[in-house]
């Protein structure tokens, strides 16, 4: 039997998710507005000035001395999405990431968590931020070497002083939810690395934060383990609907995981989208340079696809949800050997047909908008 898109495992959205800014502001978690971080000497001066702010990466450093990391940064992270910063080496990413906590200080704008400034905020309302609000899971797991399983995941319960027979309870249920019970007397040492990022991130979710921060988590791991990641992550989220912010410098990795990605270049978010978003309309040949191999049927859903229904055809064929996948839709067109209607409920929002699946492989339906529901 012909395996399915998602059985395959290959990048693919989770769900449909329109990309509307967040109607209730209670729905925002972080709020970024012209945000800029610059290295160098004097760089407040830097985002005022505008015969500075147009130039390029290079021509300022060369001007200044100073490398703007990130450049007039605006967005929103909504809540119980997973956002994901993606970009190449050196585009901004940790930075931007890091300057959301203020581990790293903004230069200049607006920076809210659920509607409180956080440039505003002082040392200790900032490390309670940190601590309880919004917790980083970082590349090296910074695991203490010498406590066991438990005592690692228990670490920033004790940091928060909760007795020590509450946290310990508290990280055996994350140490459970991650996958590594019977593991929890062993020290980090004999760990696999998949299993120490497990660690990492056990302690992360033992303060119930309500954000998580992910800087490149599975980047040192082997690809089949970091499979495994992603998708505890996707678990994650799918079952305590957590916010994420997520840093990746891998396009699977993010197609695959994210609700929402921010794809950065020299400091800049050159496009903001689903993944849907970006793989089918990319904002400029930049972006489509990115997304050029993305196999398209297995990250497009037939809302792209589809074409009004003609007369009477809405009545008979395959019914498929406007989520499914391209991929899937040929599949079940194929067995079919007919088109199939795209309902929703009981309503017929389009027909997918073999010639309208293949546009979309053979990238023919550029520019094209969705059919109008
Ligand atoms: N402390 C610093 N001082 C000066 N420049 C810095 C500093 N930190 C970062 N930069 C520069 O800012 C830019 C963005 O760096 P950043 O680490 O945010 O990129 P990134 O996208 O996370 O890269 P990577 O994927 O390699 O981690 C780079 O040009 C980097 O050299």
């Amino acid at each position: 039997m012909t395996a399915t898109a998602s059985e395959a495992g290959i990048p693919r959205p989770r769900k449909a998710v329109d990309n509307p800014p967040a109607e209730d502001p209670r729905d925002v978690v972080f709020s970024v507005r012209n945000l800029w971080k610059v290295f160098g000497p004097k760089a407040e001066r830097i985002p005022e000035d505008t015969e500075l702010t147009g130039l390029s990466a290079r021509e300022l450093r060369e001007r200044t001395g100073c490398t703007a990391a990130v450049r007039d940064v605006s967005f929103d992270v909504h809540k119980g999405e997973v956002f994901v910063v993606m970009g190449l080496s050196g585009s901004g990413k940790s930075t931007l990431v890091r300057c959301l906590t203020r581990l790293i200080e903004p230069t200049s704008g607006g920076l809210d968590m659920d509607g409180e400034d956080v440039r505003a905020m002082d040392k200790s309302t900032l490390r309670e931020l940190r601590r309880r609000r919004a917790a980083m899971v970082f590349q090296h797991f910074g695991l203490l070497p010498h406590r066991s399983v438990l005592d690692n995941v228990a670490y920033g319960l004790e940091i928060q002083g909760v007795p020590r027979a509450e946290r310990r309870e508290r990280a055996a249920e994350m140490v459970e939810k991650v996958g590594l019970a019977g593991l929890e007397n062993r020290r980090p040492g004999q760990l696999s690395g998949g299993q120490q990022q497990r660690v990492g991130l056990a302690r992360a979710l033992a303060v119930d934060p309500e954000v998580l921060l992910f800087d490149e988590p599975f980047s040192a791991l082997d690809p089949l383990i970091r499979r495994d990641m992603q998708e505890e992550v996707v678990r994650l989220h799918e079952d305590e609907g957590r916010t994420m912010v997520f840093i990746t410098h891998d396009l699977a990795e993010a197609l695959r995981i994210g609700d929402r990605i921010a794809l950065m270049r020299d400091g800049e978010i050159v496009q903001l989208g689903t993944p849907e978003e970006i793989v089918g309309s990319p904002a400029d040949d930049y972006v489509r340079d990115f997304v050029q191999d993305v196999p398209r049927e297995q990250v497009l859903t037939v809302r792209r696809a589809m074409r009004p229904a003609e007369d009477g055809e809405t009545e008979t064929g395959a019914a498929l949800t406007p989520d499914t996948l391209v991929a899937d839709a040929i599949e079940a067109v194929a067995r079919s050997g007919g088109a199939a209607r795209v309902m929703d409920g009981k309503r017929c929002l389009g027909i997918v047909d073999s010639t309208c699946l293949l546009n979309v492989v053979a990238k023919i339906d550029a520019g094209r908008g969705e059919v109008a529901a």
